[in-house]
């Protein structure tokens, strides 16, 4: 039988590599801007160096701020008719079938005042189940690939939407064609490589954002799809977790702006994807990368405002799905932000507040399915005087190392070996301990794709390290993060060791850094879920301060009453 394969598991290149205006990092998320202080408009033009635009922006002499005929939001509120004005980033959970995606239009028309940058997430789990129907695909020939459950339920998902909404099918059926070829192309070759994999993934976005802006021009507001690898999101060739590089800022602001000023129409543009700047292949920016899309879309145009909509009325105290009384956090800092995610909080991508730092871009985390609660204000600063502790964030199924070495008493360069160990094999670690003779540490269990570090991968590292020091590793383990004002720090570990104690539970370790927001404490994941509940009641349930319950203010006194 013949099969028409017109993707092969090695996805095309799509266009010349553009490289990047610096090199890319090592670690870490978004690739810096470059020398840019001074004010908005300053740092906005400095963004654009190297575009035309610049000049263009030059001759028309907008002293507050103007980058290529974009008005900036220098803080006058003038916004012109002739600038997109927001970020609104909808997740797979706001847009997962047609009646979602006509509330979420509804939601772009009831502020008709906006010129909003739309970046939305495939539909629902589309992402999970494109991940799964290749992993079938390898191992199932061509002839079965029509058979791989995953395959047909996204498909019929897709369909079923176009249908709704009352949609030529046409809007999707290339999309689907090639994904099916693919996965044919998958079953053929035996492989799945991480490069064919980003490729595969990126249909989720592709096809929802194409369902999406083919249905709001149909009720009349006028949208343009965009693939953000076409639009410029330049990233590291890292598949699977790439990195935004600088010279996105740019390309991706002359872009949409020009589109806006050619034939203005709502950019619909598809979250966690870019281009490769070596292989010219799309990337990928690590599961739930359509936040970073957002901020850094946000960052590019210097907009007003970011909005990231999702199933939940903000960021919460904690996660709802370990326990369900969490409560709203109405404003958050980057920093703090930042740290929550980094911590586990699924809520927002890892990486995704550094744009918005760093163009000072406040993002709004608000519920699509609950449109009037306020949401999470993140921004700057805020005022830290009553907060106490913010959110407190669960990582489960940790690993930990106890290493010792009696050899690293007095001595130097034990610390840079253990973690050479860690670096040549790969692996990231989250939380660390120090002694004069040993180290403690957490390893993320998080690496490409969340799978979870595997048993070979556990041995070798302590074959490695038991060639300098004694090693115990702790599987089952949990991280308790939380994230509070470091200036307090004193009051909340008293406080959560009090609530511990009273519950049994034993702490096997404690990171804090020396300016940070975030405590975490390592305790055993069979009493990790029990540790959250009960830190949760005392720190936000307990008092009801009037003050939203937010602050977890208490006094000494209330303190001394309750040891
Ligand atoms: N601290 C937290 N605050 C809010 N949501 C959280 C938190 N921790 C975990 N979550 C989970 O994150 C989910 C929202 O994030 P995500 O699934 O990425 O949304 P979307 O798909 O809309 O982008 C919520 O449904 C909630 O279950
Ligand atoms: N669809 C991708 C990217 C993303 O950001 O999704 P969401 O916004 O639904 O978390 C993922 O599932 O990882």
């Amino acid at each position: 039988m013949a099969i028409a394969l017109r993707f092969a598991a090695t996805p095309p290149r799509l266009a010349a590599p553009i490289p990047p205006t610096s090199a890319p990092r090592a670690h870490g998320g978004v690739a810096r801007v470059g020398a840019q202080g001074g004010t908005r408009c300053g740092r906005r033009l400095a963004m654009a160096a190297a575009d035309s635009a610049r000049c263009r922006a030059k001759r028309e002499g907008d002293g507050d701020g103007v980058l290529a005929g974009v008005a900036v939001h220098g803080g006058t509120g003038a916004e012109g008719e002739d600038q997109l004005s927001v970020v609104m980033k909808f997740g797979g959970s706001s847009v997962s079938s047609a009646a979602r995606m006509k509330e979420v239009a509804g939601l772009i028309q009831a502020f008709p005042e906006e010129r909003p940058v739309v970046v939305l997430s495939a539909m629902g789990k589309t992402t999970n189940l494109l991940l799964l129907a290749g992993e079938k695909a390898v191992g199932c020939g061509v002839t079965r690939v029509s058979e791989i459950e995953e395959w047909n339920k996204l498909r019929d998902l897709h369909i079923k939407t176009v249908d709704e909404l009352g949609l030529p099918r046409s809007v999707i059926h290339a999309k689907l064609d090639e994904l099916e070829q693919l996965l044919k192309g998958v079953a053929m070759m035996k492989e799945l490589t991480l490069r064919s994999t980003d490729y595969l993934v990126s249909f989720g976005e592709c096809m929802s954002t194409r369902v999406f802006a083919a249905y709001l021009n149909q009720i009349g507001v006028k949208a343009r799809q965009c693939d953000a690898f076409d639009i410029g999101f330049i990233t590291t060739d890292d598949f699977g977790n790439a990195e935004i590089l600088e010279a996105t800022y740019p390309a991706v602001a002359k872009r949409l702006h020009g589109d806006w000023i050619r034939d203005p129409a709502i950019p619909v543009v598809t979250g966690f994807l870019g281009k490769g700047w070596k292989s010219g292949a799309v990337t990928t920016l690590g599961r739930g990368g359509s936040d970073l899309t957002a901020t850094t879309i946000g960052k590019a145009l210097g907009l007003r405002e970011i909005q990231v909509w999702k199933d939940v009325d903000g960021v919460l105290t904690c996660d709802p799905n370990i326990y369900p009384n969490a409560r709203t956090v109405p404003y958050l800092t980057f920093d703090e932000a930042a740290e929550l995610a980094y911590f586990g909080a699924q809520v927002l991508h890892p990486q995704s507040m550094r744009p918005a730092r760093e163009g000072d871009i406040p993002v709004r985390v608000k519920n699509s399915y609950n449109p009037k609660a306020p949401g999470t204000l993140i921004a700057k600063g805020r005022d830290m005087d009553k907060v106490v502790l913010t959110s407190i964030v669960l990582k489960s199924n940790v690993t930990m190392l106890d290493i010792v070495s009696t050899r690293m008493l007095g001595q130097f360069g034990f610390l840079a070996k253990v973690f050479s160990i860690f670096e040549d094999l790969g692996i990231s670690v989250d939380c660390v301990a120090t002694s004069e003779v040993s180290i403690s540490v957490s390893l993320d269990p998080s690496k490409i794709w969340s799978r979870e570090l595997i048993q070979q991968e556990l041995d070798h590292v302590v074959e490695e390290l038991e060639k300098i020091a004694f090693v115990h590793l702790l599987q089952q383990r949990a991280i308790v993060s939380l994230i509070g004002n470091v200036r307090k720090s004193s009051l909340i570990l008293e406080k959560a060791f009090h609530v511990l104690r009273r519950i049994g539970v034993n702490v096997q370790m404690i990171s804090q850094g020396a300016s940070k927001v975030n405590m975490s404490l390592i305790v055993h994941d069979s009493e990790a879920k029990q540790c959250v509940e009960a830190l949760h009641q005392a720190f936000f349930e307990g008092d009801d301060d009037g003050d939203d319950c937010l602050m977890a203010e208490f006094d000494e006194e209330n303190l001394r009453l309750e040891l």
